[in-house]
């Protein structure tokens, strides 16, 4: 007997179908597979061995959604109403090519692209208490984004379907912008050189400025951080998609989303993994930071601001420090810039304008003084939370035996996570302090000694 083709396989097939006829090449050693078992949703599995290097599939440019591909481009060109936001074009023309139904050449993707999202701009404020003093709850943005689209967006829109009202346009938006987030690509032309790090990604600002795009199939592709087999090459006429390494039939292909801290996989692309571990931050406010520095040094207002000003014309502050997990390659769980901001605030006023005479920062150096500021603003930060680590961990044994929304699970091992990182930075400045006294003790007993 066959197998009911369900609507989820159904549209599966059409897509790929559609690909094909479109001239895209799909290597028939891979599938689009029905993962919603695992929650995944779609993946692309290997179906045959694959060798290193392998093309898995390749994608003709026109084939990928862009501001610029998307009827609404020439419109917004013969009419001087392009908006410089990469992000805001691309849901703008992902609004305008949806509701173009099938008379847009994008129909079957639309149709494989999701409806229901589980990142944080849809989680309900009881949902999102769940996340307590995580520093990504003030980065989910809604209230901007609302703006943005009010702004930008809806305007755009109402030209060309009048019979849309605002709210219908803004849910759009938001579905639009969220599905952006979480699989849109950077489109490399095959001509700009952009800088990439030792690690392959771009810079903040440089992806920030790259024209975003949308790949048909390289996004049906998860991701789980160090299990990364795939990635998309960037060619004249196509995009391709590569094996980075052998893959055995059966396995999944894995795309690289970056090294993110579960608190962003959770905002941006709602879904979590233990692999994602050890990119784990908890965020230091600048202010925690300046006001706890202030009270146990006793600094003068007026010295910190000028301190500030000029961390802020040399454009190296920050609204807020990622502590982190060390590492063998870092480490330290402070990054240099808090370091230097600490520095910065402590120095004596001739040290300051000596360096500021020459347009220097003192060097982030870990010192026995910014040790003690950072012990204060981490057991800060640690009360801030409503639970300790210990009452979490102990919860979240519980969860095995109870039924529990997915949304609270991945809330609290988020919490967990940072709350280790706190309880670690803790530790290694508790360890310091007492190497230190053992140290000085030690001095101290010598001497004696040398005295007797
Ligand atoms: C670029 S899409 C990948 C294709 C997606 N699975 C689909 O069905 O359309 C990114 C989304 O896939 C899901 N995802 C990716 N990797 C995952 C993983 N390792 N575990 C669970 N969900 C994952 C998340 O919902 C994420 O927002």
């Amino acid at each position: 007997m066959a197998v009911p083709n369900d609507s989820f396989q159904a549209k599966s097939e059409a897509f790929l179908a559609w690909l094909k006829e479109k001239g895209a090449m799909v290597n028939d050693g891979i599938a689009l597979a029905d993962l919603r078992q695992s929650g995944k949703g779609r993946g692309v599995v290997a179906t045959k061995d694959l060798a290193e290097d392998e093309t898995l599939f390749s994608i003709p440019r026109p084939l990928v959604l862009t501001y610029e591909a998307s009827s609404v481009f020439a419109e917004h060109i013969r009419l001087g109403n392009q908006l410089a936001d990469p992000w805001l074009n691309l849901i703008l023309a992902m609004i305008v090519e949806y509701l173009r139904g099938s008379e847009s050449q994008w129909k079957p993707y639309f149709d494989v692209l999701p409806r229901r999202f589980d990142s944080l701009m849809f989680w309900s404020p009881s949902e999102l208490e769940e996340l307590q003093a995580s520093a990504v709850v003030h980065k989910i943005g809604k209230e901007d984004a609302d703006q943005a689209f009010r702004e930008h967006v809806v305007p755009r829109v109402t030209c060309l379907h009048e019979e849309l009202d605002e709210d219908d346009i803004l849910d759009l938006a938001h579905r639009m912008g969220s599905t952006v987030m979480s699989y849109a690509f950077d489109i490399e032309s095959d001509k700009v050189e952009i800088d990439l790090d030792e690690e392959g990604y771009a810079s903040e600002d440089e992806d920030e400025s790259l024209p975003k795009g949308m790949v048909p199939l390289a996004d049906m592709l998860n991701a789980d951080a160090a299990r990364n087999n795939a990635r998309l090459f960037y060619e004249k006429d196509e995009l391709v998609m590569k094996t980075l390494c052998p893959v055995k039939a059966g396995e999944e292909l894995f795309n690289d989303y970056g090294p993110l801290p579960r608190s962003d996989l959770l905002r941006r692309y709602g879904y979590l993994t233990d692999n994602y571990q050890a990119y784990d931050v908890t965020e230091l406010s600048q202010d925690l930071v300046v006001q706890t520095a202030k009270s146990i040094e006793d600094l003068n207002e007026t010295e910190v601001e000028s301190r500030l000003t000029y961390l802020d014309f040399l454009a190296i502050l920050e609204d807020g420090y990622d502590v982190s997990r060390p590492s063998a390659d870092s480490p330290s769980p402070f990054p240099p810039e808090l370091l230097v901001l600490l520095a910065m605030i402590v120095l004596s006023r001739d040290e300051f304008l000596k360096l500021k005479s020459r347009e220097k920062t003192p060097k982030p150096t870990m010192t026995p003084q910014l040790e003690r500021i950072l012990l204060c603003c981490l057991e800060k930060r640690q009360a801030e939370y409503e639970t300790t680590l210990e009452e979490d961990i102990a919860l979240k044994s519980t969860f095995e035996t109870s039924h529990v929304p997915e949304r609270k699970i991945m809330a609290v091992e988020v919490r967990i996570g940072e709350k280790q990182v706190l309880a670690s930075a803790i530790a290694s400045l508790r360890n310091s302090e007492s190497a230190a006294m053992t140290g000085q003790d030690e001095t101290r007993a010598n001497k004696r000694q040398r005295i007797n």
